[in-house]
């Protein structure tokens, strides 16, 4: 069974297997949460090569076929080869090194899957379906993504905002669990209203 986490991947380096349409993906959503990848494959898609043009100092290619001297000082590990034996191979390496394998071919099989997500701002909706089906993963993220406000972005900051103010406070750790949970009952305006005022303390 999936254990959910979100992992803080800035400035660490996740060696992707592959240069084809899922190892361009992957990198996509890596480089877009600040970290760095590097592509080991003998060809790489064109998108791959932009992405190299937009983060020079992001993606390192490496024009070879898989080798395991290249699962080396690294974060994590994507094999997003086409080729089941070799995400096999690649898999056996990690596991002895203690690293973490995301075995694109085999959700039954991975060390770690990747969610369908929605982001807003500090927002993070994950969906999966323990691997079972990435399409359905996708068709519930795009349902839920109408349940959420346009303002939602600006609401949780101003949550986090206020929550930090409130922690601060001298008041009993009751008086600061009721307003935190006060706050969540207001909407945007009100939360605006109570920064104005700067008193925390004033719940609904
Ligand atoms: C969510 C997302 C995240 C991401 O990749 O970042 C993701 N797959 C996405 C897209 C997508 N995947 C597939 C298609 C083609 C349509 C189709 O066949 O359905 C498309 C659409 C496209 O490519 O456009 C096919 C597919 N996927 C996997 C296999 C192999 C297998 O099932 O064993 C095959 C069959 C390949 C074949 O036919 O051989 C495996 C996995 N895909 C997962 C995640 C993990 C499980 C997630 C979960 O628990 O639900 C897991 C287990 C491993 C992993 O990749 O981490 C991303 C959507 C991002 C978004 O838009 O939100
Ligand atoms: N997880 C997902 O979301 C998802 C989605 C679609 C497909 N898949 C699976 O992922 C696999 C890859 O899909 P794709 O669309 O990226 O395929 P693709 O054919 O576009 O790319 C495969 C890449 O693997 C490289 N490669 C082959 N042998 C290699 C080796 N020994 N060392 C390094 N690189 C090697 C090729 O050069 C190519 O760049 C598919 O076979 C399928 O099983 C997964």
């Amino acid at each position: 069974m999936y254990y959910p986490v979100l992992l803080e991947i800035e400035n660490k380096k996740t060696i992707i297997f592959g240069g084809g349409k899922v190892a361009y993906r992957k990198s996509q959503s890596i480089l877009q949460c600040d970290g760095k990848v590097t592509l080991v494959s003998k060809e790489f898609r064109e998108e791959i090569h932009s992405l190299k043009r937009q983060y020079p100092n992001l993606v390192t290619l490496i024009n070879d076929k898989f080798q395991s001297e290249y699962i080396t000082d690294c974060y994590l590990v994507i094999a997003a080869t086409n080729s089941s034996d070799i995400n096999e191979q690649i898999h056996e390496v990690c596991k002895a090194k203690n690293i973490f394998c995301n075995r694109v071919d085999n959700g039954n099989n991975s060390d770690y899957i990747v969610p369908s997500v929605i982001r807003r701002g500090d927002l993070i909706v994950s969906v999966s379906t323990s691997g079972k089906s990435p399409t359905l993963s996708i068709n519930i993220k795009k349902k839920l993504e109408q349940y959420l406000d346009d303002d939602i972005e600006e609401y949780i900051h101003l949550l986090g905002v206020i929550r930090e103010k409130v922690i601060k406070q001298e008041i009993s750790d009751e008086e600061k669990k009721s307003t935190l949970k006060g706050l969540v009952k207001m909407d945007l305006e009100e939360l605006k209203n109570l920064i104005e005022m700067k008193t925390y303390t004033q719940t609904k």
